[in-house]
């Protein structure tokens, strides 16, 4: 073999062995990503070369070949691209003070952390694994002879002649011996999938094709179907529940970026400060933590994005404020928004039925990031009690409100448009849901500026019952986010503007104002409720509850709640709030108000039944006993109606069911 040319590596600083082989000790893995990355360019180079009639005849077909030599310890990564003359090697791998080369020992010198698995390495990270490298290359061009070159990790190289005959290049390492798991089967499948599984060109090993190839995100929208993308996202993300919906991202300008996000279903457990969306460069994969990339409020996403656009070999700090990665924040936010836009104009059905989940990341998106709040304000949904007249007449007639779903795709990626002729405000309340605009301009005129709201339907169903009957509306705002976070924040943000829940403070709307009629007791000059009211603090005898007599507005009194336990509305949100920061569960407040609805016939028979009744010496007579214990039970009804009992609770509950029962039994 004749040698053509022994010397040094041109370097302008210090010898870069070391500092690679030191520096990135715990990557050294992503040698393999460097080399089959230059094998895919060499190869597309070729392709380019080929398009512009530089090569003669047919070109093979694309491949890169890994094989391993156990006993000589060698791993070699061969391709059949555009290979390099003498010339090329001397120039490309020679004269490693090339750029990269130069900022790489720089920066090291600065923090050996921010280069922690990232690119500029190129072809001499395999360095970090190999005692030599050798270069066997014959390049495309006319009258090209085939080269040789080896380095042993020294700057010293050596240029020979070499006896290859196809186009192309082998890197061959002979791996350091504490460097030997590379020749596993095992882990050189595990690595090509995890960074090179979506590279163009087959890798092959031991005679099969062990990367996927195809990178869906590349591929335009028009030709991918629903089942595409959900194949991919099981794929990404194995055993975990079909995503929601997706956005498919593509632009070249002002930056070149692809990807792929999904919706999952989101859980109030979701940890938002780890990212779950992959980065990938050129098809490589990156990292999978890209949280400086990604706004906060975009990190419970999944998928892909790939840009070769966004700096890699720079720190986490400089990344946040890199100008063009602050734009490509921007972008995805912008699309997420178009994406979801369009879908809740386009099909109310399945905007609705995916709203729980990603009502909550809309919600939080808004809370955390302004532009995007504004860019999703008008479509923050709410489910109400208001019924549309139209709404009504269809029920009447039977029709159903909401159109049974169909298969016509939301899935399909749409370029994300307003369609202005799209389904009418209308067409969410005849689902029985709203906007918050629409809510406040509907009730102006009985209730302005305030919002009334549910956050469990079950437990304040009296409640919500109570609105419903004297015509107001009430929001279902049950959603974990909104107790905490988002009911402040919209009343930060519309400032006039308060929400109550159903079981705070009553509305006036719903008492009888005029209270002139009301009977007073000549022997005691006290009315009728503050007899009512005198009568209940000494038979429930608890201080802390205030006892507020009230009549409760009704056509039926009768079929209006007896009694109802209120929180106002500031101290309860205190008590969560500092339940949340605590992470405490939040018990039921002692202090509370007991409103006792003295148009109720139950309470009316009460207030008889007590004074009718005669005192005793020995103390209270046994209509006076009863009154008191009707009383108790009345407390009682209302508390289960906001909260359910206690063990405690429970048992004095059913106890005095049955005495009372029993009691009614004997006046028959
Ligand atoms: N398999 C190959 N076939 C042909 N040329 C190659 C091959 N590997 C490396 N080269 C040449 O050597 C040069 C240097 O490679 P190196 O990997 O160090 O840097 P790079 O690929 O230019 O950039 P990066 O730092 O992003 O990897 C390449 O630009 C290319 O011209």
């Amino acid at each position: 073999m004749t040698v053509l040319e022994k010397g040094n590596i041109t370097i302008h600083t210090e010898n870069i062995f070391p500092i690679i082989k030191k520096s990135l000790y715990t990557d050294h893995e992503i040698f393999l990503r460097e080399l089959i990355s230059n094998a895919v360019d060499a190869i597309s180079k070729l392709k380019m070369a080929s398009l512009a009639g530089e090569v003669k005849g047919e070109l093979s077909e694309p491949e890169i070949v890994i094989t391993v030599d156990k006993e000589n310890k060698t791993l070699s990564v061969s391709d059949n691209g555009i290979g390099m003359t003498a010339e090329e090697v001397k120039k490309y791998i020679n004269q490693v003070a090339f750029s990269s080369a130069e900022d790489f020992i720089q920066k090291y010198q600065k923090s050996a952390n921010d280069l922690i698995g990232h690119f500029g390495l190129g072809f001499y990270s395999a360095f970090m694994v190999a005692k030599k490298v050798e270069i066997d290359t014959l390049s495309y061009k006319k009258g090209a002879k085939p080269v040789h070159w080896s380095c042993d990790g020294s700057p010293e190289f050596e240029l020979s002649e070499s006896s290859r005959t196809q186009i192309g290049t082998t890197i061959t390492l002979t791996l350091m011996d504490e460097e030997l798991e590379y020749l596993e089967p095992a882990r050189i499948k595990q690595l090509v999938k995890t960074y090179s599984d979506f590279v163009s060109v087959p890798i092959k090993f031991e005679n099969e094709a062990i990367n996927k190839q195809r990178a869906l995100w590349k591929e335009s929208p028009q030709n991918l179907t629903k089942e595409d993308y959900l194949e991919f996202y099981r794929y990404l993300y194995p055993f975990q529940e079909d995503p929601l919906l997706w956005v498919h991202l593509s632009t070249d300008y002002p930056f070149l970026l692809n990807g792929i996000l999904y919706f999952p279903k989101l859980r109030p457990d979701v940890d938002v400060s780890k990212g779950h969306i992959k980065l990938f460069c050129n098809q490589v994969f990156v990292n999978d933590h890209c949280e400086e990339i990604i706004p906060e409020f975009l990190r419970p996403l999944r998928g892909v994005i790939d840009s070769p656009d966004i700096p890699l070999n720079v720190s986490r700090s400089a990344l946040t404020n890199d100008r063009t990665v602050r734009r490509i924040a921007d972008f995805i936010a912008k699309k997420i928004a178009d994406r979801l836009k369009s879908l809740y104009n386009e099909n109310v059905e399945e905007y609705i039925h995916c709203w729980q989940d990603v009502g909550n990341f809309i919600k939080f998106g808004s809370l955390k990031d302004d532009k995007f709040r504004k860019q999703v304000e008008d479509i923050l949904i709410y489910r109400t009690t208001y019924k549309s007249a139209e709404t009504e007449q269809k029920a009447d007639s039977g029709i159903p409100t909401v159109e049974v779903q169909t298969e016509e795709d939301i899935w399909q990626d749409v370029t994300p448009q307003q369609k202005e002729s799209g389904s009418s405000p209308s067409t969410y309340e005849q689902a029985g849901y709203t906007t918050l605009k629409a809510y406040l301009e509907r009730n102006k005129d009985r209730h302005e500026n305030r919002v009334f709201y549910c956050t469990d339907e079950a437990t304040q169903a009296t409640y919500v019952e109570l609105y419903k009957k004297q015509g107001l509306e009430v929001l279902f705002m049950d959603s974990f986010i909104d107790t905490n976070y988002y009911i402040p924040f919209l009343e930060f943000d519309y400032s006039n503007v308060k929400f109550s829940r159903v079981d705070a403070e009553l509305d006036k709307t719903l008492l009888e104002q005029d209270k002139s009629s009301e009977i007073v007791d000549p022997t005691t000059n006290k009315t009728r409720s503050q007899q009512i009211k005198e009568l209940f603090e000494k038979a429930i005898n608890k201080p802390k509850v205030n006892i507020r007599t009230e009549a409760l507005k009704s056509d039926n009194p009768q079929g209006t709640p007896s009694a109802m336990v209120l929180l106002p509305e500031s101290m309860r949100r205190l008590r969560e709030l500092t339940a949340l920061t605590q992470q405490q569960e939040m018990g039921f407040p002692e202090e509370h108000i007991l409103l006792i609805n003295t148009s109720h016939p139950l309470i009316q028979k009460i207030a008889q039944l007590a004074q009718g009744s005669i005192v005793q010496g020995t103390g209270e007579s046994p209509s006076g006993e009863l009154a008191k214990m009707l009383c108790r039970h009345v407390y009682d009804l209302a508390l289960i109606a906001q909260k359910g009992f206690d063990a405690e609770g429970m048992k004095a509950f059913v106890e005095r069911s049955n005495q009372v029962l029993t009691k009614l039994m004997e006046k028959i």
